[in-house]
């Protein structure tokens, strides 16, 4: 069985004390790899091996030389398509007709994007008087920030991971990443394709491993590594930025979420069930985007609710390799009891379970997969914690309002602030509510159309930072201010 070795210093290494663990394929439950399980030897060797690439050819290569390299980065991704997009599928169980035109493009473009714009975005320059009339010229100037340590999750593993990487490197630091032990692959992977498009060695390194006790906790404790950029869970990251706090190290972090969907009656039915049924159900439900939580205007919510349960049946539920599936497993038999348990606290508070609720019959080895049906409830109290938890499951409650003002302030009483779709063909409101729903992103009648160059992040427990665009180069970057007295 093949496995899964760490990337240091340009070579794949497995670990001294020979621990390894079970990479798993949630669509039927079997070990597809073995993993090397990083100690804190091999973060060490790591975040030196960064550390020395800085000060080498990395360090010392112009802007023109970094950016081309990892245009041959996007290339190779794109030139291995099709390896990116077996190993994702396989690690996640999602449908191959999903990653082939998000997760894998995605990985490409976030190497493009952040090459191309580190090199046209300038900085700021400002003349001052002073006393001898002569005046002093002021302009800044960007550095590279160090050792970027990159925690990433599972539920868009190498979307998410160059999200991070793409723009650290564009801005020629170097990185430490610890990919989600649930999907180590295509992390892995990119080693091979930074190596064939000549990036140096000790620019890119990735350890394997969990979070607490093992290599994500080694990465974070370690002190040469100068910022830390974290996707993932609220509590996950609390964590980090306790300890990114200890040599006082800076941390971008994109949290999780509760998001709301507001369909006002004036809204465009059609698109409305369309975007709903994606941002409720879309790789089974593991979008930190995702609406979990649908408000709805009364005068249409038995109509609302009564075509997203015929969307939500209407939805495909197989392995990767089935053309006609758009729905797979959850990623994993552990998270599939944490959204099971969801599934039961509803039915415990009472909710109308509209549709789904439990598990699929699925055929031969399927059966050992973590399949979940797509489930929407109505009825549930405000406080159900249904209502106010992140379940990261394909699933949505759905609850009626009477006034826009309501709309708001249901969207905005929960202590995340992520993300939102709002649903109005009346333009006036459409944004005077994105004026006023707390949230860092909003779509108004759409759900996850990206434009890499916005700021992305989210308010309250749903971030801290923006990445994006600009505000990537910000985090990546230390702005240097130059006065010159004249
Ligand atoms: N805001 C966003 O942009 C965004 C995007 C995707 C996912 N998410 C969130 O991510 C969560 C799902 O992902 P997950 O379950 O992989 O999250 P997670 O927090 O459990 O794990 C994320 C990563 O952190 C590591 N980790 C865990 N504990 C750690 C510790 N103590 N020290 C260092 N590293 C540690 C894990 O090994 C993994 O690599 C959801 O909450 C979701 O909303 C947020
Ligand atoms: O699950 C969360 C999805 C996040 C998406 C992005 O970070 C992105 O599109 O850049």
């Amino acid at each position: 069985m093949k496995d899964i070795k760490h990337y240091i210093n340009g070579q794949y290494v497995g670990s001294a004390s020979g621990k390894l663990f079970d990479n798993v394929n949630p669509a039927n439950g079997k070990v597809i790899s073995k993993v090397h399980e990083a100690g804190r030897e091999e973060v060490d060797a790591a975040v030196q091996a960064a550390r020395a690439a800085l000060r080498g050819p990395w360090g010392k290569m112009t802007l023109e030389q970094r950016t081309a390299i990892l245009h041959k980065v996007a290339d190779g991704i794109n030139a291995r398509f099709d390896e990116f997009l077996e190993a994702e599928c396989l690690d996640t169980g999602k449908p191959k007709s999903l990653a082939s035109h998000i997760d894998i493009p995605r990985g490409a473009a976030n190497f493009k994007v952040f090459a191309d714009m580190i090199k046209n975005v300038p900085t700021e320059a400002f003349e001052m008087p002073t006393p001898d009339g002569a005046g002093a010229l002021n302009y800044a100037v960007r550095r590279p920030k160090g050792v970027i340590g990159v925690i990433s999750p599972w539920n868009l593993p190498l979307l998410l991971m160059t999200w991070k990487v793409g723009p650290a490197l564009a801005c020629g630091n170097t990185v430490v990443v610890k990919p989600s032990e649930e999907t180590p692959t295509t992390t892995a992977l990119l080693g091979e394709v930074m190596k064939e498009a000549g990036v140096p060695d000790g620019v890119y390194n990735v350890v394997h491993g969990f979070g607490g006790d093992s290599a994500g906790a080694y990465l974070t404790e370690h002190p040469q590594v100068d910022g830390f950029t974290f996707t993932g869970e609220t509590g996950t990251g609390e964590v980090i930025m306790k300890a990114a706090a200890k040599g006082i190290r800076d941390i971008s972090l994109e949290l999780g979420g509760k998001n709301a969907g507001l369909v006002f009656a004036d809204c465009d039915m059609d698109k409305a069930i369309e975007g709903t049924m994606r941002s409720a159900f879309a790789n089974c439900g593991q979008v930190c985007l995702g609406t979990e939580r649908v408000y709805v205007e009364r005068s249409i919510f038995d109509e609302f609710v009564g075509r997203l349960k015929e969307a939500a049946e209407g939805l495909k539920i197989g392995p990767p390799d089935d053309a006609e599936a758009n729905m797979g497993p959850l990623v994993s038999l552990k998270h599939r009891e944490k959204v099971l348990s969801y599934y039961q606290k509803a039915v415990d508070d009472g909710a109308t379970v509209v549709t789904g609720g439990g598990v699929p019959d699925m055929p031969g080895e399927l059966a050992g997969g973590a399949w979940v049906q797509p489930t929407i409830w109505t009825g549930l109290a405000d406080d159900s914690a249904v209502v106010t938890d992140e379940i990261f499951g394909p699933c949505c409650h759905i609850r009626p309002f009477d006034t826009e003002e309501e709309a708001i302030e249901l969207a905005n009483s929960l202590p995340y602030g992520l993300a939102s779709a709002i649903w109005s063909e009346n333009i006036t409101r459409a944004h005077r509510v994105a004026g006023r729903v707390e949230a860092g992103i909003i779509w108004v009648n759409s759900w996850f159309l990206r434009d890499l160059r916005t700021p992305f992040g989210g308010s309250k427990q749903s971030g801290v930072g923006r990445e994006g665009g600009v505000h990537s180069l910000e985090f990546y970057t230390e702005m240097k201010n130059i006065c010159v007295k004249l």
